[in-house]
């Protein structure tokens, strides 16, 4: 589905001038693959690179060196990048940045009528797309009548109207209260359910992403390491390096276990919570 091959990335070509020496790239020698319909998380401090690989997977930005390749075609391939534009959708932290459309309906419609389809058929895909994140609003609605949890879901919507096969998620709950954080999550659960996809999650916040299937940790523009949860959440170390924190349920039942009580390591923290609470 993604594979990566030895990429680096300079937003600006480097070269010997003196506003650019010591220029150090954003991204190096990183290679990744990712399997279709594989959940995986990008982890790492602020500045690692990971918002720059993902505007690589989608050809907004191309690699300095090395290949990206998306559904078997090359970014770098210019016949090629409109197709995976198409295919790999990006939400990103501020919805607001994302809108175009004054109301809902609009904003739905966008990049479907840029890409041809018929007005009957944006119609009905309009209507399909609010469903599917469970919007409550109709498509009159304007788009400055929403909340944020609102406006993040419509983000969501106006992307998979356009049947991508990568959703890309840049911090898309950090500007969420946490209230409407667990409203999306729980959103993005149930599509992935009706509609699934591969899905590339970005965040500081572990709690979204322990039932991911892989985790890649960044760290100074390379990838640290790359496992399951279950792999990678006992090397408090390499997290620490990493700048990733564990959420505090799962930091507790680990040093529970280190001291020989018998928590299950898929516990999440109402479960956890409950067992603490029933023990004597
Ligand atoms: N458009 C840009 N032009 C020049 N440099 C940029 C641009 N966008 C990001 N950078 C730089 O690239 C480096 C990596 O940034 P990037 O946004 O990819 O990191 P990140 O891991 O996603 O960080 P965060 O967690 O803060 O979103 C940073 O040093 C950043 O300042």
């Amino acid at each position: 589905m993604i594979d990566i091959r030895d990429v680096t990335f300079y937003y600006y070509e480097p070269d010997e001038s003196e506003a650019n020496a010591g220029h150090r790239p954003v991204l190096s020698n990183v290679s990744l693959s990712i399997e279709p319909g594989e959940f995986v998380a990008f982890l790492g401090r602020n500045g690692s690179g990971k918002s720059s690989l993902s505007r690589l997977l989608n050809g907004i930005e191309l690699p300095t060196q090395g290949t990206v390749l998306t559904l078997g075609r090359m970014t770098a391939n210019r016949n090629d990048l409109q197709d995976i534009r198409r295919a790999v959708q990006i939400v990103f932290q501020n919805p607001e940045n994302q809108q175009v459309g004054i109301t809902v309906g609009e904003d739905i419609a966008f990049g479907l009528s840029n890409i041809g389809w018929p007005q009957e058929d944006i119609t009905r895909r309009i209507t399909w797309a609010i469903e599917l994140v469970g919007l409550d609003a109709d498509e009159d609605r304007p788009v400055t009548h929403l909340s944020g949890g609102e406006k993040q879901k419509l983000a969501l919507a106006a992307v998979l109207a356009l049947s991508p096969r990568c959703l890309i998620l840049d911090e898309a709950t950090s500007m969420l209260d946490p209230a409407a954080r667990r409203q999306f999550i729980e959103t993005l659960n149930k599509v992935r359910k009706e509609y699934p996809v591969t899905l590339i999650y970005i965040t500081h916040h572990l709690e979204e992403v322990m039932d991911a299937d892989r985790w890649f940790l960044f760290q100074g523009g390379k990838i640290a390491a790359a496992g399951t949860p279950a792999e990678l959440e006992l090397d408090s170390a390499l997290l620490k390096e990493c700048g990733v924190e564990l959420p505090y349920y799962r930091q507790l039942a680990i040093q529970l276990r280190g001291h020989g009580v018998p928590v299950s390591a898929k516990l999440n923290g109402e479960e956890l919570r409950g067992l603490l609470c029933k023990s004597d």
